[in-house]
C-alpha cells in the first residue's frame, strides 16, 4: 500500500478532540524522527508541533498549517480503519491534512528546499481554537517561528481529486460559537400549569433565532445561525426545568456578526419574559475570517493553472470558519479547497475522501513551495 495512504489510515482510527491530541502528537514526532534531521528542527506547543526546515540559501521562511483534531461524531462509513476511538471521528479529513503536511516535510528533509520552511501542526481547529494561542506563544516567546507568507489546504468532498479552488480576499466566514442555557421550573408532567417547562420555551427561541437571519440580516449580505445541539429534560413525564442549545453563528464581517448577537440577546430577553425562565448566553469561541491575501491568491491560482493534472478554480466564499484566519489577520498567505471526491460532506458520519488526493497534493504543495 502507498506510504501516505497508510499513514492516513492510522491517523484517522485514533481521532482527537482539541487540546486532547496525545496520540496523534506523538505519532507525527514518532514520523518526522524518521526523517533525516540534518535541516529539521523540533518544537512542541501543547499538543501541536512546529518543524522548521532550514533552507540552503534562506531569503525568506514559507509557512504551511495542517490542523489536526477530530471531531465528535460516531464514524458511520463501515471501513477496517474506522475510529478505534469511539464517539470521535476525523470527520473534517484532518487525517488527510496532517498525512499531506507528514508528506511535506519528508520531501523537504530529504531534498532540502532553497528558503526556510515552517509546518505548524495545529491543535483544536474545531474547537476552541488553536491557532490563536498558537500564533501568541509564537510571538512572546518564539518570533524566530513567524514565516514571511504562510498557506494552507482544506478538502472539499464537492470537488474532483486535484481541483485547487481558491480565492483573492474573503474565503471563509467569521465564526462565533454560540451556548444558551435557560432555567425554570421542572414538575409533574401532568401539572404544566405548575412548572416553567424549558422545552417548550428552547423550541421556541429556536424558531425566533431563525428569523434573524430572515428578517434582520439585510437579504444583499448573508449570515447563518445554525442550532447543531439541543439538550432539555429528564424523562418523558418530568417538565424541564432545563434546556441547552448549542449552535454557530457565521457572518462575512465583524459588524454583522456584532448585529447578529445584539438580536440574539434581544430574542432571548423576550423569552425570559414570555416563559419566565432565566437566560445564560455564552458565545464560547470566535474564530477571525480566513481573508486571502490578492497575491498569494493569485500565486495559487496561477501555480495550479500550469501544474498537471491540476484543476484551478476561482472559488466563491463559503460560510465555513477556520481559525487559519488568525495567521492570515497578521501574514500574507492563503488557503484553498483540495478536491476530496466524496459523496458526504464535511462534518458527515459516512465522509470517506477519495485518496488519491493525499499524494497529488503532497506533490503539488512540495512543488509549489519550492516555486515561491
Ligand atoms: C472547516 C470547518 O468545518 N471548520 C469548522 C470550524 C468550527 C468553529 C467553531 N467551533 C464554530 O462552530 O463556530 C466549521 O464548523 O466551519
Amino acid at each position: 500500500m502507498d506510504t501516505l495512504i497508510q499513514i492516513r489510515r492510522e491517523l484517522h482510527q485514533i481521532p482527537e478532540l482539541g487540546f486532547q491530541e496525545f496520540k496523534t502528537q506523538q505519532y507525527l514526532l514518532n514520523k518526522i524522527a524518521q526523517f533525516p534531521q540534518e535541516n529539521i528542527r523540533v518544537t512542541t506547543w501543547e499538543t501541536g508541533i512546529v518543524v522548521k526546515i532550514v533552507g540552503s540559501q534562506p531569503a525568506k521562511t514559507i509557512g504551511w498549517r495542517s490542523d489536526i483534531d477530530g471531531l465528535p461524531i460516531v464514524e458511520e462509513t463501515g471501513l477496517p480503519y474506522s475510529s478505534t476511538h469511539e464517539g470521535n471521528m476525523h470527520a473534517c479529513g484532518h487525517d488527510c491534512h496532517m498525512t499531506i503536511t507528514l508528506g511535506l516535510v519528508e520531501a523537504l528533509a530529504n531534498n532540502q528546499p532553497k528558503h526556510n520552511v515552517i509546518i505548524y501542526f495545529q491543535p483544536a481547529e474545531e474547537g476552541p481554537g488553536g491557532a490563536e494561542p498558537m500564533l501568541n506563544w509564537i510571538e512572546a516567546e518564539r518570533p524566530d517561528l513567524l514565516p514571511d507568507e504562510i498557506y494552507a489546504l482544506h478538502v472539499a468532498p464537492e470537488y474532483p481529486v486535484g481541483t485547487v479552488a481558491t480565492r483573492p480576499g474573503l474565503l471563509f466566514a467569521n465564526t462565533s460559537e454560540l451556548f444558551i442555557d435557560l432555567k425554570g421550573l421542572g414538575g409533574h408532567a401532568a401539572y404544566p400549569h405548575k412548572t416553567r417547562d424549558m422545552t417548550v420555551a428552547a423550541a421556541n427561541l429556536i424558531m425566533q433565532l431563525q428569523t434573524i437571519v430572515s428578517r434582520n440580516i439585510n437579504p444583499m449580505e448573508s449570515a447563518v445561525i445554525t442550532i447543531g445541539k439541543l439538550t432539555s429534560g429528564t424523562v418523558q413525564n418530568i417538565i424541564a426545568e432545563n434546556a441547552r442549545l448549542e449552535g454557530t453563528i457565521r457572518t462575512l464581517n465583524a459588524e454583522a456578526m456584532a448585529d447578529v448577537k445584539k438580536r440574539v440577546e434581544a430574542i432571548c430577553a423576550g423569552i425570559e419574559a414570555s416563559f419566565e425562565c432565566e437566560i445564560h448566553i455564552d458565545y464560547g469561541s470566535m474564530y477571525y475570517e480566513v481573508n486571502n491575501d490578492p497575491e498569494c491568491a493569485k500565486k495559487l491560482l496561477e501555480f495550479a493553472e500550469q501544474y498537471e493534472g491540476a484543476t484551478s478554480y476561482e472559488c466563491p466564499a463559503a460560510m465555513t470558519g477556520e481559525d487559519f484566519g488568525y495567521f492570515l489577520k497578521g501574514i500574507p498567505g492563503a488557503m484553498f479547497w483540495a478536491g476530496a471526491n466524496c459523496d458526504y460532506g464535511l462534518h458527515h458520519a459516512k465522509i470517506n475522501p477519495d485518496e488519491e488526493l493525499l499524494s497529488f497534493n503532497a506533490k503539488f504543495v512540495e512543488q509549489f513551495i519550492r516555486s515561491l
